[in-house]
């Protein structure tokens, strides 16, 4: 890669760092640490799905920092409204699968808008929100519930929230066509590790190939103690596992197009109306569809997430220091090395690569990890 193009990757790295740290300072200040006269009426703490969440009230409602950042929850006549799910949002209107089993084209309550331009996104995918019902098919959103599960990426120091809610992350690759690139798993855990989300990783078209020669990958994350399926949908291997380990959870599912997602989520649920694509047999790429992430509720009580505009799962918000840490295999020899900034690479006295020339790391996970801090792309 040209030691060019390797700065500016870089240089996106610290710039995201940066404006995390700036967007914690906003989230600081907007849930009470900055003092406030007017609005000190009462602090508490809570405990959400999520974890310890900050809670202060003001007037007309509560100021709540969940997984996502600071919300806030207005009062709500819960008489006058129903709960519901955030299916999607577009532009200004968001859709809203109701308790009453019906989707709501849905506008959100002026309150929640105002503060929506100085914390982004009040109502995003995945979110559990109260509506006032207007009309046959129509409501207002009154309130948001607090979040844990949170896919995000920092673009131009904001943070957008991706999907919200989530409990796994469906990595989908596959064993050929396109030929299976175990960089693009490693890129995907990351990315998992970092939102603490769990991954399952699946390979598709297990039919094409001598499933025996799979082995030496997969052992791999075996062994560090990920959920690794083999899937065909020609002789049907691993469907039926794959379908119960989906039921009542929400899961977002990632995959470079043509690697058998859409025909994977017909399958498991025929209920999903989701497109089939045919991969160019020149490219071996498909064309993606739509843009917006979307949550589809699935027969067994879950939700499956595709986010057709990006489809892939990429390290938006991962700087390059942190990488070792949300590599499970690598993580547990860093604090050995002798530089406390050591960064596996080039330094002597490096506990990481001792490791790697023990074989207690695997080397290409190694090469993985280098590619990756680097800022290389695959
Ligand atoms: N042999 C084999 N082919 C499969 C399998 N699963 C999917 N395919 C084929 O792979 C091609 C791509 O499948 P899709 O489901 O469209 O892939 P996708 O990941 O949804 O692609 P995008 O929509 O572009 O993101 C189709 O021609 C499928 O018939 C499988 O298990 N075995
Ligand atoms: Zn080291």
């Amino acid at each position: 890669m040209a030691k060019k193009k390797k700065g500016k990757l870089r240089a996106n790295f610290r710039k995201n760092h940066q404006s995390r740290a700036r967007n914690n300072d906003l989230t600081r200040r907007l849930s009470g640490d900055a003092e406030s006269a007017d609005d000190d009426v009462s602090r508490e703490r809570v405990s959400g799905k999520g974890g310890l969440t900050r809670k202060k009230t003001i007037a007309g409602g509560e100021i709540v920092e969940d997984a996502s950042g600071t919300i806030v929850l207005p009062e709500v006549d819960r008489d006058a409204c129903v709960e519901g799910r955030v299916l999607r949002v577009q532009g200004l209107v968001s859709t809203v699968l109701t308790e009453e089993g019906r989707t709501r084209a849905c506008a959100t309550r002026q309150l929640l808008k105002q503060l929506s331009t100085e914390l982004r996104h009040v109502v995003a995918a995945g979110d559990n929100v109260w509506v006032r019902p207007e009309g046959e098919g129509e409501g207002i959103i009154e309130r948001v519930e607090p979040r844990h599960g949170v896919l995000s990426r920092t673009s131009r120091g904001r943070r957008h929230l991706i999907v919200v809610n989530v409990d796994q992350v469906l990595i989908v690759v596959s064993a050929a066509q396109p030929r299976l690139k175990p960089n693009l798993i490693d890129r995907y855990l990351v990315t998992c590790e970092q939102a603490r989300l769990s991954p399952i990783i699946c390979i598709t078209k297990t039919d094409l190939v001598d499933r025996a020669d799979l082995m030496p990958i997969t052992g791999v994350y075996d062994q560090m103690g990920y959920d690794v399926r083999l899937v065909s949908v020609v002789d049907g291997q691993g469907v039926e596992e794959l379908r119960a380990s989906l039921a009542g959870k929400e899961t977002v599912l990632t995959g470079q197009s043509g690697v058998g997602k859409s025909t994977l989520l017909n399958l498991l649920d025929p209920g999903l109306a989701l497109r089939v694509q045919t991969v160019s047999a020149e490219s071996e790429k498909g064309r993606h569809t739509t843009t917006t992430a979307e949550l589809y509720p699935t027969a067994d009580g879950g939700y499956v997430v595709d986010t057709p505009g990006i489809r892939q799962l990429q390290l938006w918000d991962v700087i390059a220091e942190e990488v070792a840490g949300l590599f499970r295999d690598i993580r547990p020899f860093v604090s050995h090395c002798r530089y406390g900034d050591c960064t596996h690479t080039h330094e002597e006295f490096c506990a990481v690569k001792d490791a790697v020339a023990d074989g207690w790391i695997d080397t290409r996970r190694y090469e993985s990890y280098v590619q990756i801090q680097a800022g290389d792309e695959i």
